[in-house]
This record gives structure tokens, C-alpha cells and sequence, in this order.
């Protein structure tokens, strides 16, 4: 028995659109002799649909849908993610299994999860049973994602008779997840002596990105099938003599890797599924724009990236020198506007009001508030999106300006710590180099200490404790949950803990109107950070 995965990037809500690609996938897989069509989760509405699902219009079409698998699937099993039931009363995260014009059962996801970025529990109610069908003599058993990070639905399917499992998933990526994943497969291959084929999706969902990296096991628990991160495509592998047999086993993809990957297909789907013409954003000669825009490239093509750089009386002449060679290594179309004039017209337009008044951050941010009108007016005229530069130091720390360098419409680093972005950036340049290309972000953008560029002689290290620490202090209290008292008994200084500490709480107001972007850890600055703004706990 032959079983086609469908690790497809569906688009969520694009009903007609998803139900092609999925027939589409269902004639491949047939034409290349498979029995059996696995698709992710939810691969009808794309994932996660959330509050589309409590539209009966929504749900209705879905139903509609399925009539069109049942009326054209032909020749092969097809087992596909979809929500079933009526809005307002009982919704289901169902998997149907369709067969030459026949619905040979329902199941109905068993473990809902509500946790992290996970809202199920809003939108479905639990199913109450496992599902076996039969497909040339080998009973199978579905799951679909959550349920196989318990042990009850496997067992469950496994008693019911089960010698495989299929498992559809909408398994969002994060750093390590996939060695993650694997090790949950595993144990309920151990528990249960039965092999499983794990489909996952693959794409950007706004802050979500599916890494794909679908997976089977046989029944010793082995990997014999690995699909690379990131394709959208459709893998096979043979259930033989009660066993999955050994396929295409396609390497781990390095933690550095996998992140890159993660952001350019988060860049990617944003702009495309959005359907914008392009990106712009403000390319200063520091490393964060640097990094972006070389994501931005790898993600869209040079021709579809325009880089802004926007020199003020503090900006070294070394920022525009290293703008240009970047440019020049990358094509992408390049800009230079002077801001100085904007900035003292500005200036003395608020003269009167600001007399007998220090210079401050206010001078500072004008400067950043300049840039950001600048982007968000090219923005309107030529219907670009502007992308942010903003990395999770920044956000944690409340360093960078609202209506300034936030202005835009997608967050490329937002999830990705300064530490991290050293190291994407140095990744980046060593795979150019080894596949014989120049490397595209210029060594001093590397090398030279992080500014930005808004008074003379600034350094961010000035007003921040060092990256290295202010980002293991941010992981432990933010990605591990820790007490300020847990991070100092690691060994960190009392006063830069309380001073991160305080940086972060000061800012939730920032962060809750800072535009969306890519997730990469096991905690983002998104939906699975729900900080109140106006709150008193200070452990
Ligand atoms: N709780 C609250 N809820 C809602 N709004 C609140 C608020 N507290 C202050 N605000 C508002 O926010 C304003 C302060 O925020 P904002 O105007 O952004 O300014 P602010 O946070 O005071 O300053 C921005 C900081 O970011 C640094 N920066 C700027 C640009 C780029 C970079 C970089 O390296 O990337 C760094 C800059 O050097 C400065 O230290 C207040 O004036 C007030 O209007
Ligand atoms: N001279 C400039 N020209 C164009 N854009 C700029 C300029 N200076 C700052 N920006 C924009 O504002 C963002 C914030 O940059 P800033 O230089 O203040 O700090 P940063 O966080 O160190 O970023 P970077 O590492 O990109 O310089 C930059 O990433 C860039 O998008
Ligand atoms: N969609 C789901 O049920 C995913 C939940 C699961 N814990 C995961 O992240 O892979």
C-alpha cells in the first residue's frame, strides 16, 4: 500500500482555492499509484481559520466542499482536514475519509489544543471516538496533531484494531520543534507497536510559520521518511509485510538553518498570500535592516525589494558606503534620502513650544519618525509593504520608536534576539561563500558596534547591558517563564536582571502595537505572549 503525503501550503479562507490544490494533490498522488492521500490539518481552511470558524457561511462552504471531494476524488483514498457542524453550536476539527464517491467515516479530533498559540478550545468541541477504516486489508487508525501528544487517542485507535496510524497536523515551527515532534511520534510508536505517518502543512500564517518536515516512523520507531523543510510538495512511502518501509530520509536541518528558513517563508506567504508587489524598508548600514533585507531578497527577488537609506547629521559616512556595497552585491532598487532638512523644518516648526527645553529622546525619535513617514508615504504610493527591523532585544527592551522604526506592516526579527541575529547573519554569508556567491551582507556591517545613529557617538551598549546578556536574561523570563530570583541564582548580575525586568513591563504598550511577524522560539512576542498593559506584579 502506497501512502502520498500532502505537505501543502493551503492559503486559510481561500475555500475554492484549497479545494483545488487538494484534488490536485489527489490526481498526482493517484497517477503516481498511491492508495491513500494524507493531508495536514484543517488543510481545507488552511490553519489556524480562527474566528472565521464562528461564521456559518464559513463552515457551510466547508461542508460544500467535501460534497466536491466525495463527487471528484477518484481512484485513491483521501484522507483530509476540514471543520464540520454548525456555527454556534457543535464544531468539530474533523478528518473525513473519502473513497470513490463514498464517505467512509468521520473522525473527529479527540485532544484540543489551548495553550501557546493554540485556541481550540474557542472554536471546537472534543470528539469522543477513535476512527479505524480499511484499506486493502490494513486497518488504520487517524489522529490529528494534539491528539498524539497524549497517549489515550493513540491507544484508543491501536485498540480499536489500528496497525497504522495517519496523522494530519498544523504544527507550527519553532527552534528544535521538529526534534520535538519526533521524539512524540516516537514514543507512541513505543507504546503501541504500530507505525505512523506524520503530514504536517508548510507556509506563513501571520506570525505562524509550518516548517512542514513531515515524517514517518515504522514500527521499531526508525525515521524512514523525512520531507525537507520548507517544500511544498508531495512525499510517498510503502506500508509492506505490516511495516513502513524505508524511503526518502532527507537530513535534520541545522537550528541556524531551520530559523533563516523560518523567516524567509514567514516574508514569503506575508507579502504573497497579502498580495503585495513588494517590500521596502529603511536600510541604514547596521546589521538588522542588513539581515532583513537579505531575507527579504532570498524570500522575494531583488526586484521586488526597495531599500531606503536615510542619512541624518549622525549618520557615519561608513553606514552609507556599507548601504551601497550591500546594494551592490544584492540588485535590489536603492534609494537615498537626505532627512536633515525634514528634521530642523520639523524643529523649528515645534521651536516655540519646545524653548527652554533640553534636548532629549524627543529629537531622537523625530528623527526615527521622519524615516517611518518617509517608508509608510513610499509605502502608499507604490503599494510596497514596509517591513520592520526591529529585533526581540528591542522589543523586550522597548528600544526602538512608536510611530518611528515600528511604523510598518510586518516584523521580520521581531521573534529573533540580537545574539541570533549575529549569527543568521554570519549563516548567511558562509552559505553564499560556499556555494561560490559573494557573501551579501558587507563584514563591517558585521563587526561594527550596534548604533543607532541618532545623537553623535551613540552606542546601544550605553543605555542596554551586553546582548549576550540582556538575551539570556530575556529567554529565561520570557521563553522559560523564570522568577526575577531564578535569573539572578544563574549567575546574572541583580541590577541588569531588574533592569531588563523593567524594560520589558514598561514596554507591553509597545509591543501590543508593534506589527506581527514571524515566530522562532518556543515564546514569541504574539499570541502566546498576553501581558496585560496596565498591571502591578513585579516578580
Ligand atoms: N503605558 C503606555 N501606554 C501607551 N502609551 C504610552 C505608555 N507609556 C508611554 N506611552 C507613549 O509612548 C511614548 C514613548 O514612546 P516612544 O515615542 O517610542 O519613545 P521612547 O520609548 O521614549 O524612546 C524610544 C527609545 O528607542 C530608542 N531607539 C529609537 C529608534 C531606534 C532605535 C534602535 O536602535 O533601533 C532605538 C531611542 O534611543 C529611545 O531610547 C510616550 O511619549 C507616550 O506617548
Ligand atoms: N540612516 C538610515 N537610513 C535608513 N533607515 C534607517 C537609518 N537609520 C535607521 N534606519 C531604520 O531604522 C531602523 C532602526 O535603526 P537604528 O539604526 O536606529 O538601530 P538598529 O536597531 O541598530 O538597526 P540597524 O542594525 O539596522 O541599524 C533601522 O533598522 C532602519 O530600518
Ligand atoms: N494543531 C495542533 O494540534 C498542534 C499542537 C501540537 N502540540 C504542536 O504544536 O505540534
Amino acid at each position: 500500500m502506497k501512502i502520498a503525503l500532502a505537505q501543502i501550503n493551503p492559503i486559510v479562507g481561500d475555500l475554492a482555492g484549497n479545494t483545488e490544490l487538494i484534488l490536485a494533490a489527489a490526481r498526482e498522488a493517484h497517477a503516481a499509484g498511491a492508495d491513500i492521500l494524507l493531508t495536514p490539518e484543517l488543510a481545507l481552511t488552511g490553519y489556524p481559520p480562527e474566528d472565521l470558524l464562528l461564521r456559518p457561511a464559513f463552515l457551510q462552504q466547508c461542508k460544500q466542499a467535501i460534497g466536491r471531494f466525495i463527487d471528484e476524488v477518484d481512484g485513491i483514498t483521501l484522507i483530509v482536514g476540514h471543520p464540520s457542524g454548525v456555527a454556534g453550536d457543535e464544531v468539530f476539527n474533523s478528518a473525513s475519509v473519502i473513497c470513490d464517491g463514498n464517505l467512509l467515516g468521520r473522525y473527529d479530533k479527540l485532544l484540543l489544543p489551548n495553550n501557546a498559540v493554540f485556541d481550540e478550545v474557542r472554536y471546537f468541541t472534543p470528539g469522543f471516538a477513535p476512527l479505524v477504516f480499511e484499506q486493502d486489508g490494513v486497518q488504520i487508525g487517524i489522529a490529528i496533531c494534539e491528539d498524539i501528544w497524549d497517549t489515550e487517542p493513540a491507544a484508543a485507535a491501536r485498540d480499536e484494531g489500528a496497525e497504522l496510524l495517519l496523522v494530519l497536523n498544523a504544527s507550527p515551527f519553532h527552534q528544535a520543534k521538529q526534534e520535538t515532534r519526533r521524539e512524540v511520534a516516537r514514543q507512541r510508536v513505543e507504546e503501541n507497536g504500530i507505525p505512523l505517518v506524520y503530514c504536517n502543512l508548510v507556509g506563513g500564517q501571520d506570525e505562524l510559520v509550518f516548517d512542514g518536515h513531515s515524517f514517518a516512523l515504522n514500527k521499531s520507531g526508525e525515521l524512514v521518511l523525512q520531507v525537507p523543510a520548507y517544500q511544498n510538495q508531495i512525499a510517498y512511502c510503502e506500508y509492506i509485510d505490516g511495516d513502513i518501509a524505508r524511503s526518502d530520509v532527507a537530513a535534520d536541518t541545522p537550528i541556524v538553518e531551520s530559523i533563516y528558513g523560518a523567516l524567509v517563508q514567514g516574508v514569503k506567504d506575508y507579502i504573497g498570500k497579502n498580495r503585495f508587489p513588494g517590500i521596502l524598508l529603511g536600510l541604514s548600514g547596521g546589521i538588522d535592516s542588513a539581515l532583513t533585507l537579505a531575507i527579504a531578497v532570498d524570500a522575494l527577488g531583488a526586484e521586488r525589494c526597495h531599500a531606503v537609506m536615510m542619512p541624518s547629521r549622525y549618520t557615519a559616512d561608513i553606514s552609507v558606503t556599507d548601504s551601497r556595497a550591500m546594494i551592490d552585491i544584492l540588485g535590489c532598487k536603492y534609494s537615498e534620502i537626505e532627512i536633515w532638512p525634514m528634521y530642523e523644518s520639523m524643529m523649528a516648526g515645534l521651536a516655540d513650544e519646545f524653548a527652554g527645553r533640553e534636548m532629549d529622546t524627543t529629537e531622537e525619535n523625530l528623527q526615527s519618525r521622519i524615516r517611518g513617514m518617509l517608508l509608510m508615504s513610499l509605502s502608499n504610493k507604490t503599494g510596497k509593504l514596509v517591513l520592520t527591523t526591529g529585533n526581540k532585544s528591542e522589543m523586550t527592551t522597548g528600544y526602538a520608536t512608536l510611530y518611528g522604526d515600528m511604523a510598518g506592516g510586518f516584523a521580520v526579527l521581531k521573534d529573533v534576539a540580537k545574539t541570533m541575529v549575529y549569527r543568521l547573519s554570519n549563516w548567511r554569508n558562509e552559505q553564499a561563500i560556499a556555494n561560490g556567491q559573494p557573501a551579501p551582507i558587507p563584514e563591517r556591517i558585521i563587526t561594527r558596534p550596534p548604533s543607532a545613529e541618532l545623537r553623535p557617538d551613540q552606542k546601544d551598549q550605553d543605555s542596554l547591558p551586553e546582548y549576550e546578556i540582556l538575551d539570556a536574561i530575556l529567554a529565561a523570563y520570557v521563553e522559560e517563564n523564570l522568577s526575577i530570583a531564578d535569573i539572578i541564582a544563574r549567575g546574572y548580575a541583580e541590577a541588569d536582571v531588574n533592569k531588563v525586568v523593567r524594560l520589558l513591563k514598561i514596554n507591553e504598550y509597545k509591543r501590543r502595537q508593534a506589527p506581527v511577524g514571524p515566530r522562532i522560539t518556543e515564546r514569541s512576542f504574539g499570541k502566546d505572549w498576553r501581558m496585560p498593559i496596565t498591571q502591578r506584579f513585579t516578580l
